[in-house]
C-alpha cells in the first residue's frame, strides 16, 4: 500500500517520488510506504490552504461546524476499518483502538464542531466614554504536527479545532504511524471539506516537519510530541514569531494515600502504567504508596500485572501489544537496565516478550514494576514512555508531594484518597496542569489540557484551543 498526501483536495504522490517504509511493529516487517515529503511538498500545502482561507473563515462557524460533525459521522461509520490501521500501524491492542483511540477521533471532530458556535467574543463598557469590544480572527493557515502514539486521536484533538477556529491547516502526521492520517484524508474528502482547508503532508520530522515549522506562510503550530523535540521547535518559532501551542513529556505522580478505595486505586494504577503500553503523555509511572498500605498495595498490583496478557495486537485476548518502533523497544530496555544499575529491584517483567508465529519479531516488553529506587534516580526523572513503573513508599503528606513535584515535568498527577479536604489542599500544589483525584484519564473536552514546566506551553481543549487558533483584535468606539 502506497500513501500519499492530501494537498489542495486532491490525494497526491511526493513531488519527488521518494517513500519510506511503514513497520507494522507487532512483526517488525514492513506493510506500506508513506511519503517522504520536502519543502516543496509543504509549501504547495501551505499555499492550498492560503487560497481556501478567505472563502474558509468567511463561512459562518455552523457551516463549518456541519462539516466537522459529518466527518465524525464518516469516521464513525469507518471505526473497524480506521482501528484496524491504527493497530496495524502502532502496535496497540485492536480492542484499544476499537475503544478509545478512534471514538475519541469522532468526538473530537463533534465537539469542536459544535463549540466554535457557542464562542463568544468580550466586551469591555467604560460607563459614558467608551465601548470596546473583542474580535477574534482566524490566525490562518497553521501547523499541527502530531505524534505515534494516539496518532487519530491526537492529530484530530488539533486540527478539529483550527479548522472550527476558522484556519486552514497542515498537518504532519508522525511518519511512524501515518496510516489513519491517509484514511482521513479520503474521509475529508468525502465529507465535502473544500479543498486546500485540511492539507495532510507525510513525512519525517527533520525534513517535511522542519519545512513546516519554518514556512513564511505558516502563522501557528500546534505540536504534540517530546519534550527535545518541542524544545527545538521553540528554538527555531520564537525569531519567526509564530504562536505556539507545545504538549510534551511527562512523569506523572500517582499518590496512593493509606485511606484510598484500595481496590479501584490498584485497578485504575494498573491501567495508568500499561494502557497502550506505557506510550500515553499522562501514564502514571512513579507510584507512591503511604507505607501503611505499601506491602498489600504493592501485592495486589503485581497480581493484576501478572494477569496482563501480552500478545498479538489483534487478538481480543490481548491486554499489552507491540511498543511501536524497534529504536523505542531498545530505549524502554536501555531503562529497564539502568534500573538494576541504579539498585531498583526487579518486582515484575524486566525483559522483551518473546512471542511466535506472526509476532516472532515484534517490539514486545513484559509490563515491568521495579521498586527501591530512589525519588531522585534517573529512572525516575526521565520519560521513559513504555511499560515500566516504580513504586515507592512514603511516609507524610509534604514527603509525597515533593516527590510528585521533584522532576522537571508537570504534566498530570493523581491522588487516590476518600479524604476529599486532602484532595482539595495537595490538587494545588502540584506541580502539574492536569490532577485527577480517585480516577485517570477521564476526560471532558471542555477543559483545559496541558503541562507545566518542561511538559509544555499553552493549554489544548474546549475554549482554550479556539483561543489559540485565533488571534484577538480590540475594537474601541468612543461614545
Ligand atoms: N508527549 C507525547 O505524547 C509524546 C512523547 N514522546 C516522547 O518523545 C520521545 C521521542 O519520540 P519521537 O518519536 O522522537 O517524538 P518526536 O517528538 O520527535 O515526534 C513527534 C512529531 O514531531 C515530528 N518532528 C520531529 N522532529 C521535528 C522537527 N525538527 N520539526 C518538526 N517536526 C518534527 C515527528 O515527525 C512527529 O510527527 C519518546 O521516547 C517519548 O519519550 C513521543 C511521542 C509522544
Ligand atoms: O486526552 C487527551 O486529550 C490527550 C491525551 C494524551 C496525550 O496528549 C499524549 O499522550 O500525548
Amino acid at each position: 500500500m502506497q500513501l500519499l498526501n492530501l494537498i489542495g483536495g486532491e490525494l497526491v504522490p511526493p513531488g519527488a517520488g521518494c517513500y519510506l517504509p511503514v513497520i507494522e511493529p507487532a512483526t517488525g516487517q514492513a506493510f506500506a510506504q508513506v511519503p517522504d515529503s520536502d519543502a516543496a511538498d509543504v509549501d504547495a500545502a501551505v499555499r492550498a490552504g492560503e487560497a481556501a482561507l478567505p472563502a474558509w473563515r468567511a463561512l459562518p462557524a455552523e457551516e463549518r461546524g456541519r462539516l466537522l460533525v459529518r466527518l465524525a459521522e464518516l469516521i464513525e461509520r469507518d471505526l473497524e476499518a480506521l482501528a484496524q490501521a491504527e493497530s496495524q500501524d502502532n502496535g496497540k491492542p485492536l480492542r484499544l483502538a476499537r475503544t478509545l483511540d478512534i471514538p475519541r477521533a469522532a468526538s473530537n471532530f463533534a465537539f469542536f464542531g459544535t463549540l466554535a458556535q457557542h464562542f463568544a467574543t468580550e466586551a469591555h463598557v467604560q460607563e459614558g466614554v467608551a465601548l470596546n469590544y473583542t474580535v477574534r480572527h482566524p490566525l490562518g493557515v497553521v501547523a499541527c504536527i502530531s505524534p505515534w502514539n494516539l496518532p487519530l486521536y491526537l492529530l484530530s484533538w488539533k486540527i478539529a479545532p483550527a479548522l472550527a477556529a476558522g484556519c486552514c491547516v497542515v498537518v504532519k502526521p508522525s511518519e511512524l504511524t501515518p496510516c489513519t492520517a491517509f484514511l482521513l484524508s479520503q474521509l475529508a474528502i468525502e465529507a465535502g471539506l473544500p479543498p486546500g482547508v485540511l492539507n495532510v503532508v507525510h513525512g519525517t520530522g527533520p525534513r517535511a516537519g522542519q519545512a513546516l515549522v519554518e514556512h513564511p506562510g505558516i502563522r501557528a503550530i500546534s505540536f504534540t510530541g517530546g519534550t527535545a523535540t518541542g524544545a527545538h521547535l521553540a528554538r527555531t518559532a520564537a525569531p519567526l514569531f509564530k504562536k505556539l501551542s507545545l504538549e510534551l513529556g511527562g512523569k506523572n505522580p500517582n499518590l496512593v494515600f493509606a485511606d484510598c478505595d484500595l481496590t479501584e486505586a490498584v485497578r485504575t494504577s494498573v491501567r495508568s502504567s500499561f494502557a497502550n503500553q506505557g506510550q500515553i503523555c499522562l501514564c502514571g509511572s512513579r507510584i507512591f504508596i503511604e507505607r501503611p498500605i505499601y506491602e498489600q498495595f504493592k501485592t495486589e498490583f503485581l497480581a493484576q500485572v501478572a494477569a496482563l496478557r501480552v500478545g498479538d495486537p489483534l487478538d481480543a485476548a490481548t491486554d499489552q501489544g507491540a511498543l511501536v518502533s524497534e529504536a523505542h523497544l531498545h530505549k524502554v530496555l536501555s531503562y529497564i537496565e539502568l534500573a538494576y544499575q541504579e539498585g531498583g529491584r526487579l518486582l515484575a517483567g524486566g525483559q522483551r516478550e518473546q512471542l511466535s508465529g506472526r509476532c516472532a519479531g515484534g517490539y514486545f516488553v513484559q509490563p515491568t514494576v521495579f521498586e527501591g529506587l530512589a525519588p531522585g534516580c534517573r529512572v525516575n526523572q526521565e520519560e521513559i514512555f513504555g511499560p515500566v513503573v516504580t513504586l515507592t513508599p512514603f511516609d507524610t503528606e509534604a514527603e509525597a508531594l515533593a516527590w510528585a513535584n521533584g522532576t522537571e515535568y508537570g504534566l498530570s498527577a493523581t491522588l487516590w484518597t476518600r479524604d476529599l479536604a486532602r484532595a482539595h489542599r495537595l490538587a494545588p500544589q502540584l506541580h502539574a496542569g492536569v490532577v485527577w483525584v480517585n480516577t485517570w484519564l477521564h476526560r471532558d473536552l471542555r477543559t483545559p489540557f496541558g503541562g507545566m514546566k518542561n511538559s509544555g506551553v499553552g493549554r489544548e481543549g474546549g475554549l482554550e484551543a479556539l483561543r489559540f487558533f485565533t488571534e484577538p483584535q480590540n475594537v474601541c468606539v468612543k461614545f
